[in-house]
């Protein structure tokens, strides 16, 4: 379960030449500026959407036009973020919905989706971007670690029942994964999907990469289970870089006060979220990982933390039993 220091070096200094806003800078340098297709009738679900890069993933498409539904934990932070971005994009207040949900528990991610499936019969993009670092350990009312909880409960059961709303997309459906670079330092352990074995030595930022390592392998299972020429939807996992967010100042505060100074803005982390959710060129492949537009290793040299392919079906097979769903 834990990460070799080498390995952690290698992060590192990947991390200080791509991952801040440098890094954004020059890969962006190469980008070729298409004009994306009309959104106006397109309409984009975010979560965690009222901070951070996830604030700046539903203020970007509301400004390209979009509806975009945000989906939120808190009624009254949820109603500040919509007015800003209301304010931001002069856009039309119709366009930008909040929907409330804690999607670290199962009932709230099953009544979001029977409120979404039918006030959005038909979805553009998912993006599962609510996320966080804890240092302590708890467990939801579905006896899943938080961190965990998330990445299960957030991605997986949101995902596998707004399935059907993401085929009819007259594009091509999209599910986007808010990943991490810290995926590339996590094990996946399929067998301790609740978090359970690693409750007496909490390690917060052990848990973290697991969760997203867990997003990653799962972004895989669902483009196998799901092909685009059978399901019309996509799925792509993101690794965002290194930004300062509420979440980083709250998470890993001694990092953010470090490396404050070359981290991206959240608009800068955003981008390749509303890239993949909008352009065109991502809507044929399926099931990578996306760093600044362009597909990326999934794992990294001397991590050594590439799960077997038995791993990753196990850990599909557990993630089902844990949420008692599965789409046919
Ligand atoms: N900021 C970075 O450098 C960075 C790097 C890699 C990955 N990420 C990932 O990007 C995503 C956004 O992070 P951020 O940095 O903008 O942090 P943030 O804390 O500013 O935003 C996270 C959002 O998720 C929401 N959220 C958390 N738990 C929730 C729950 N149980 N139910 C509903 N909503 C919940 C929060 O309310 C918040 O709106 C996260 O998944 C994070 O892990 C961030």
């Amino acid at each position: 379960m834990s990460y070799s220091g080498i390995a952690s070096l290698q992060w590192y200094f990947t991390g200080l030449f791509n991952y801040g806003s440098w890094g954004y800078r020059k890969s962006s340098k190469k980008w070729a500026q298409t004009p994306l297709d009309d959104l106006s009738s397109n309409h984009y679900i975010v979560t965690g959407a009222n901070s951070g890069i996830g604030f700046a993933i539903a203020t970007k498409l509301a400004q390209l036009g979009a509806n975009v539904h945000l989906v939120c934990r808190n009624p009254s932070r949820a109603q500040t973020a919509r007015e800003e971005i209301l304010s931001l994009t002069h856009t039309d207040a119709n366009k930008v919905i909040v929907h409330i949900a804690d999607l670290s528990k199962q009932n709230d991610v099953k009544a979001l989706a029977a409120e979404l499936s039918s006030a959005v019969p038909v979805v553009h993009g998912l993006i599962n971007n609510a996320g966080f670092l804890t240092h302590q350990a708890t467990f939801t009312e579905d006896d899943v670690e938080s961190t965990m909880a998330i990445a299960i409960n957030g991605t997986y059961l949101l995902t596998a029942l707004l399935l059907p709303q993401l085929a009819k997309s007259n594009g091509v459906g999209r599910v986007i994964n808010m990943s991490s670079g810290g995926q590339y330092l996590g094990t996946l352990d399929p067998n301790d999907v609740r978090g359970k074995t690693r409750v007496e030595k909490f390690d917060g930022t052990l848990a973290y990469m697991l969760a997203k390592k867990t997003q990653v392998a799962l972004t895989q299972c669902f483009a196998k289970r799901f092909p685009l020429d059978k399901s019309n939807v996509v799925f792509h996992a993101v690794n965002p870089g290194w930004a300062t967010t509420p979440g980083t100042e709250a998470g890993i505060p001694t990092f953010n006060k470090i490396h404050g100074f070359m981290m991206r803005t959240p608009e800068e982390a955003a981008d390749t979220v509303v890239w993949l959710a909008t352009a065109k060129e991502p809507a044929t492949s399926s099931g990578f990982f996306w760093m600044d537009r362009q597909q990326v290793s999934t794992e990294m040299s001397w991590a050594n933390t590439a799960p077997s392919s038995e791993d990753v079906e196990q850990l599909w097979s557990n993630v089902v039993e844990i949420c008692g769903y599965e789409n046919e």
